[in-house]
């Protein structure tokens, strides 16, 4: 036996026999004590054995068991040859387990690298080749499997090509000194067969597994209707079939600019949490270089972490990748037809991309089946409220059929509103209660291109504080007590449409920040959501507050104000318009008589009159039911009697008539209080209310009204 300080080899020869055993034996020691015929014997059963193995276990059993009959024989490896340049174990002599157990399981799992000055040249050579393992280990060569060996006390091993025509599988390992080179090109040749058909029956076996896994996948994937399963079921099938755990599941927005978290799995980033928490809660652009990376590509990008760390962009998200040690990071797109509809990232260092591709395939089709339910449920329900709305509408219709009036007051007014119609610039309406603002708001919807949608009403006055966000910008599932359904706000609800603010000095000033926002940035988030929304409303604000006053008395924000003051347009009190309070007056008897079934033709020439010198604190409205209460009470088809406050004034004085006029102080302080309480809506207390104005407490006004004999029917008559 030659044990040289290099490798010795033995010469190919021709006349190798079909299982390439050969009676010549020019460089190996004979074998043992194997006669020729024994060899003959021997390799015979042995290589039976071999051929006859369909698994790693069979093939470990055949070798164990055959190298059992050569003496000098200490052990056997097999690696096998990967595609990156390594080699990983393909089966291994149990027996050395015995020598270091942990150091032969490490290496049970391990990749080799493929050029370690040993496994090369074997790959390399056409013959089997002799090492002597104490010379490569004073060599320097520390190649972790040379350890193994000589912890067994094996100095002499062979290394052999296992190769089927141009294959090459992998690397046979003989701790043995004393062989043969026929014998072991013969048992080499069947080794390579039946590592090949193993190689081959595993895949075949993994891929069957694999089918079966995509296909109770999709079947599973069919089913699923919440976003919870469809994490599981995906955490699920990446776990089994790919061995790996999904990062994150970005979909692009809305908007199509840029992509939001969709699912992620925080499971395998350790102590991380917290960063990745706050990495995944980022919107990205999708022109950002890696995502977009992504989306152009037809199926998964690697990223090499540290050619990407080593760019220096400083990307935090590498930095991430960095710290939790990993290699590769695996980005794909997710795709239905053409359309992207967002990425899909994976933390792992080795992946199967055909599997990975189709279960992308599959992903794809059950993220844009949730996306499209969403919005069909969305949609369903932006229908059933704007049927809601389309009911109150048609409930009401009479009330905007038409804007009545034509003195020179309502002419500048419908000026106005011919030049800001057909844009989409904010609008303000201001004038007492009841002078016609929704009316004209709902004239400005009307004559813009918006017109075919319906405009929205918010009545920031009828909503207790605490709703009002949630009523603007809707909430998700339990973003509150009570939150029991997801919800889309007025805003989402108006979109493309007109949102009509009404009382929109009553807001609050903690909202009024978040309207600002809206206003400006034109994107929202649902109370208890994080993804943005983005809204193309328009926006008509009202209000019967003197808003600049507000501003000074710090109840509300200049900058709305600001924001909602683009185009104002001031609604004239009835009472400045008295040429309109005829027309008007008819107009509501046309109306009213037509809905109560009375024929009145008109009104008396005295009623007019004193319908024209009336005060008109609650302006049209005030009219309207002055005039509806006059229907139900007239007793034929002229109006000749209406039941009008005592504020009535004559013609061409400016002073009360002394018999309309209160005589004591006490009367005059109740009707003082009446007139003020009309005026704050019936609101007693509070920003806005009666005791507000008259600048005493909220209690005090309530003794005085008890005291004055003040009812709710004298303020709320109008
Ligand atoms: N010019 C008008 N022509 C016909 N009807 C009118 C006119 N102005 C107001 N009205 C009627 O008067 C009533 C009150 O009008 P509207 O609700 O638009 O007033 P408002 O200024 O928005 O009141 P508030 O400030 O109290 O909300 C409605 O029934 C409306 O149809």
């Amino acid at each position: 036996m030659k044990t040289s300080t290099t490798n010795t080899a033995a010469p190919a020869r021709k006349t190798m026999m079909v299982a390439g055993y050969t009676n010549e034996r020019p460089h190996f020691p004979d074998l043992g004590n194997i006669t020729e015929a024994r060899e003959k014997r021997f390799l015979l059963d042995f290589c039976s054995e071999i051929a006859a193995a369909r698994s790693r276990a069979d093939l470990s059993r055949a070798l164990r068991n055959g190298l059992k009959r050569i003496p000098s024989a200490g052990g056997f490896v097999v690696q096998q040859v990967q595609n990156d340049q390594t080699t990983t174990n393909f089966i291994y002599d149990e027996s050395l387990e015995t020598v270091d157990a942990a150091l032969v399981r490490e290496l049970a799992t391990a990749k080799l690298p493929l050029r370690d000055g040993l496994q090369d040249r074997v790959l390399q050579s056409e013959i089997p080749l002799l090492f002597s393992v104490n010379t490569e280990i004073a060599r320097g060569n520390d190649a972790p499997y040379l350890r193994i060996w000589k912890k067994a006390g094996i100095n002499i091993v062979t290394g052999t090509a296992l190769r089927t025509g141009d294959h090459q599988h992998g690397i046979l390992w003989l701790g043995v000194a004393d062989i043969d080179i026929p014998l072991l090109q013969g048992i080499s040749a069947h080794v390579s067969i039946a590592m090949s058909n193993i190689i081959a029956h595993e895949e075949l076996v993994r891929r069957e597994r694999e089918a079966a896994f995509l296909h109770a996948f999709s079947r599973d994937i069919a089913a699923i209707r919440t976003k919870a399963d469809l994490q599981s079921a995906i955490s699920h099938v990446l776990h089994n079939v790919l061995n790996i755990r999904l990062a994150v599941i970005r979909t692009i927005d809305e908007d199509g600019a840029t992509l939001s978290p969709y699912l992620f799995d925080e499971s395998m980033v350790g102590d991380q949490v917290e960063w990745f928490r706050s990495l995944i809660a980022r919107k990205i652009d999708i022109h950002h270089p890696l995502s977009a990376l992504v989306l152009q590509n037809d199926g998964p990008v690697v990223f090499n972490v540290s050619e990407e760390a080593a760019k220096g962009d400083e990307e935090p998200i590498v930095r991430f990748w960095e710290s939790l040690g990993m290699e590769q990071a695996f980005g794909v797109p997710l795709r239905m037809g053409d359309t992207n509809i967002g990425t899909l990232w994976l933390l792992t260092n080795d992946v199967n991309m055909p599997v990975l591709n189709s279960i992308c395939a599959q992903i794809s089709i059950a993220i844009s089946n949730m996306l499209a339910n969403g919005k069909i449920l969305a949609y369903k329900q932006q229908l059933e409220n704007g049927s809601d709305y389309l009911r109150e509408q048609i409930k009401t219709i009479y009330n905007f059929s038409g804007i009545v009036g034509s003195g020179a007051q309502m002419q500048k007014v419908y000026r106005l509103i011919t030049q800001v119609a057909a844009s989409s610039s904010t609008v303000l309406l201001t004038g007492e209660t009841g002078t016609g603002k929704e009316l004209i708001a709902r004239a400005i919807h009307n004559a813009s291109p918006r017109k075919n949608r319906l405009m929205v009403k918010v009545n920031c006055a009828a909503l207790p504080p605490h709703l009002i966000e949630s009523e603007l910008f809707g909430h998700e599932k339990g973003a509150f007590t009570g939150a029991i359904d997801r919800r889309i706000g007025k805003f989402e609800l108006a979109a493309n449409s007109t949102l009509f603010l009404d009382e929109i000095g009553e807001m609050p000033l903690e909202l009024q920040v978040k309207l600002l926002r809206v206003l400006q940035e034109r994107e929202l988030e649902r109370v208890g959501g994080k993804a943005t929304i983005k809204v193309d409303v328009r926006i008509i604000a009202a209000t019967n507050r003197n808003l600049e006053a507000e501003v000074r008395a710090g109840r509300f924000r200049a900058d709305l104000f600001y924001r909602l003051n683009v185009f104002p347009i001031h609604l004239p009190p009835l009472r400045e318009r008295v040429e309109d309070i005829e027309p008007l007056a008819n107009a509501f008897i046309t109306k009213f008589s037509k809905h109560i079934g009375k024929r009145i033709s008109g009104i008396s020439a005295k009623v007019l009159k004193e319908l024209k010198s009336y005060h008109w604190p609650g302006n049209v409205r005030e009219l309207e039911h002055q005039v509806e209460r006059a229907i139900l009470l007239s007793e034929d088809a002229t109006i000749r009697e209406v039941h009008l406050p005592d504020r009535t004034r004559p013609e061409n004085d400016d002073a009360l008539p002394s018999a309309a006029f209160p005589q004591t102080l006490e009367q005059i302080e109740k009707s003082y209080i009446i007139e003020v309480l009309k005026r704050c809506g019936g609101k007693i207390s509070g920003v806005g209310g009666a005791a507000e104005a008259l600048e005493i407490p909220g209690t005090t006004l309530h003794s005085k009204m008890k005291k004055l004999g003040i009812l709710k029917a004298d303020y709320f008559n109008i």
